[in-house]
């Protein structure tokens, strides 16, 4: 079964709600205009509600590296999302494992994208969205090709009704899922999350 990152937590709450489901990763989104983003006082009450043995995921896109230093300096990050325009020596200046978003677009080369980025633990591919991600679309899964050469980490427009097909037929390492369980931007809806959870498990026995 692949593993299960829930992004974009911004109360206690829903944190909750997702590791008690079963979440591997926790995302948590330092990119101001979101509308999940949370401060650095607010980041730090909810790392302190993550039990051990489940990672905590900064999303940055295009940040100042101090941004990314202070947070790193502040808070018990366990992996870092770049979600935006970065190179790879801007990922890998902070010596700490990342995983790299790829925005999917047609005609996008996605092998070499991933190519591109030696240095990351991952390639994430969401859909391309306005606002750089948490969009909530589904970009088209016939783009992915078979390998990208790296662990494969899917977003983009997963929900309950539909993460189960995508697995089937891509076979990620991980899913990642933010608006597909919500109740409204930043605020997690739980029996979206349970039943998220209850899907993904189900593609362990069946896929
Ligand atoms: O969640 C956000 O607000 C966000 C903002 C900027 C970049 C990425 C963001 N979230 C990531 O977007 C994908 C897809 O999310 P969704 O399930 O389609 O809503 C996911 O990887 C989030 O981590």
């Amino acid at each position: 079964m692949p593993r299960l990152k829930i992004c974009g937590l911004t109360r206690r709450e829903d944190l909750l709600c997702a590791v008690d489901a079963g979440a591997d990763a926790l995302g948590l989104v330092f990119y101001p205009p979101s509308p999940r983003f949370v401060d650095l006082p607010t980041a730090a009450a909810l790392a302190g509600a993550v039990p051990p043995f489940i990672s905590i995921v900064g999303l940055f896109v295009n940040a100042e590296p101090l941004q990314v230093r202070a947070t790193l300096a502040a808070l018990p990050i366990h992996l870092l999302q770049f979600h935006g325009d970065e190179d790879e020596a801007y990922c890998r200046q902070f010596e700490r494992p990342y995983i790299k978003a790829a925005r999917v677009r047609p005609g996008m080369d996605l092998i070499q994208y991933a190519a591109g980025f030696p240095s990351a633990q991952a390639i994430l591919l969401d859909a391309f969205v306005d606002g750089y991600g948490g969009g909530g679309k589904v970009f088209d899964w016939a783009l992915v090709p078979d390998s990208l050469g790296k662990p494969l980490i899917l977003s983009g427009g997963l929900d309950a009704d539909n993460v189960a097909a995508a697995v089937r037929r891509l076979r990620p390492a991980a899913v990642d899922v933010s608006s597909g369980v919500e109740a409204s931007k930043g605020i997690k809806d739980g029996a979206k999350i349970r039943a998220f959870a209850a899907a993904l498990r189900a593609t362990g026995r069946a896929v």
